[in-house]
């Protein structure tokens, strides 16, 4: 049962942005194959905390672990090639593109060809763009919107733009995903879509990552959560636990019931 290992190791992770203590000394271990959701207030440094992780911005102090290899002071591209991916708050999508093309962006990190073979247009690359396009169908399959691949992508309804991140995100064959807030801005029957494509990932192994501000989702989805407030960590746990957590119920719960998942965004 218990044979579980940390994918992600966070120890000590502190970000000080002049006076301001943006994370604080933050420790937390993610095992391969767990839903794991990051919460807490606006300002709390869940952002900070995950462009810490992604190589994104330097620490202050600390050091993060993926599957032992310490990422401190790595480059986000190397970051993302040793397996972790992540997507934005606010749409990365290109619009000028189509769908598929856009997932095959998310490719590169992995490709076999340089820029130069890529330039003269060798034998190897045409079959490595073939490969790679017939993976980003495969990706916009797993998350249900391979019917749109020909489409602009700024075409497509804001929920499916964020599958088709997803599918970005997934075609480098990554271990982990960050997602910040997938959620925000989806409705309900697209935020379903969105909880679907996730558990099914999970099912075939994926682990995940994210920062949300939607009770019901991390609630639902999450395996164990870790809530920030000021940069600190306040409380860890599985959902019930967290719920359970006096100080947590003190800091968001005690407010929720009374004012409805809004007391968190
Ligand atoms: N580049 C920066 N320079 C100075 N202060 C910053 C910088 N980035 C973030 N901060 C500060 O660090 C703190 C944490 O911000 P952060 O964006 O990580 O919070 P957050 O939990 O992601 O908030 P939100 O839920 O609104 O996205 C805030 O006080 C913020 O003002």
């Amino acid at each position: 049962m218990n044979d579980k290992r940390p994918i992600l190791s966070v120890e000590n992770l502190t970000k000080v942005f002049g006076g301001v203590v943006a994370v604080d000394n933050v420790s937390f271990a993610v095992d391969e194959g767990e839903i794991f959701a990051v919460i807490g207030p606006n300002g709390a440094g869940k952002s900070t905390l995950f462009n810490m992780i992604t190589g994104v911005l330097p620490s202050s102090s600390g050091n993060v672990y993926f599957q032992e290899k310490r990422l401190t002071r790595k480059k986000p591209y190397q970051i993302a090639q040793l397996g972790i991916t992540r997507t934005f708050q606010n749409l990365e999508v290109f619009d000028n593109m189509t769908v598929i093309e856009n997932v095959m962006t998310g490719a590169h990190i992995t490709m076999k060809t340089n820029i130069l073979t890529a330039g003269l247009r060798l034998p190897n690359v045409k079959k490595e763009e073939i490969r790679i396009m017939e993976r980003s169908m495969e990706a916009l399959e797993a998350v249900g919107i391979s019917h749109l691949a020909y489409e602009l992508a700024d075409r497509l309804p804001y929920g499916s733009q964020r599958l088709l991140e997803i599918a970005r995100a997934a075609i480098s064959n990554p271990k982990l995903i960050l997602l910040d807030e997938p959620m925000a801005g989806l409705n309900s029957e697209e935020s379903r879509q969105l909880v679907e494509v996730i558990l099914k990932m999970r099912e075939q192994g994926m682990t995940f990552l994210f920062v949300e501000h939607d009770m019901e989702t991390v609630m639902s989805i999450s395996d164990r959560i870790v809530v920030i407030d000021n940069g600190v960590k306040i409380g860890e746990g599985t959902p019930e636990e967290i719920y359970q957590n006096p100080q947590v119920v003190a800091a968001y719960l005690g407010d929720e019931e009374e004012e409805g998942v809004e007391a968190y965004a």
